[in-house]
């Protein structure tokens, strides 16, 4: 399969691949975020929320977001590769890339059942909530893997590789 269809450029294509899930009667689960430099943790918590529904779709923030959310020495790996990666995975039906600071415009569009982020938030931080149980879906906070984060990984690459060598 080429899983590169997964990624949709389009909303408004996103929307309607969304509402024929649902007509069938399919679970669609939505959860957002930057996804750079993607480790175990990420792929635990994706096939986490994919087990709640029947399909999953990514908002992935694009590069000028992420740089205006973690800083301007981020991501470290482009949109286009964190898209490919993402769908990569079995876990993962659709990746929609959004520019903003929050997903709510992107949630507001794709109008998905269940909302999801992982243990770092609460329902009362994770943005688009109020609107997808406003909607009728609901919430859902995935228990957070211990160990594993990008800046982790960053902090771990420069002390391994870039401080003086003893
Ligand atoms: N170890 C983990 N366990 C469960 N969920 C995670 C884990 N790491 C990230 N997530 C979830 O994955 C999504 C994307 O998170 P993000 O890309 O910020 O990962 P991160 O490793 O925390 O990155 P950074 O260290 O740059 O903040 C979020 O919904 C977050 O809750
Ligand atoms: O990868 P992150 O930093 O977990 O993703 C962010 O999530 C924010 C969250 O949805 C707030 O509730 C979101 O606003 C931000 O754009 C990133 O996607």
């Amino acid at each position: 399969m080429d899983t590169t269809l997964k990624i949709v450029d389009d909303w408004q294509q996103a929307k309607e691949c969304c509402q024929r899930w649902q007509q069938a009667g399919e679970t669609v689960v939505f959860t957002n975020g930057c996804f750079d430099i993607l480790h175990a943790g990420h792929v635990t918590y994706l096939e986490q929320a994919r087990s709640l529904g029947n399909r999953l779709v990514i908002g992935l923030n694009t590069d000028a977001s992420v740089r205006r959310l973690k800083g301007a020495r981020r991501p470290i790996v482009p949109q286009a590769a964190r898209a490919r990666l993402l769908a990569a995975l079995q876990a993962v039906d659709m990746v929609v890339c959004f520019d903003e600071d929050t997903p709510l415009a992107l949630i507001q569009t794709l109008c998905p059942d269940i909302l999801v982020k992982g243990g770092d938030y609460t329902e009362a931080t994770i943005v688009g909530a109020d609107f997808v149980k406003g909607n009728g879906g609901r919430v859902e906070v995935i228990p957070f893997l211990n160990g594993f984060s990008t800046s982790n990984i960053i902090e771990k690459i420069v002390k391994l590789h870039c401080q003086n060598q003893e």
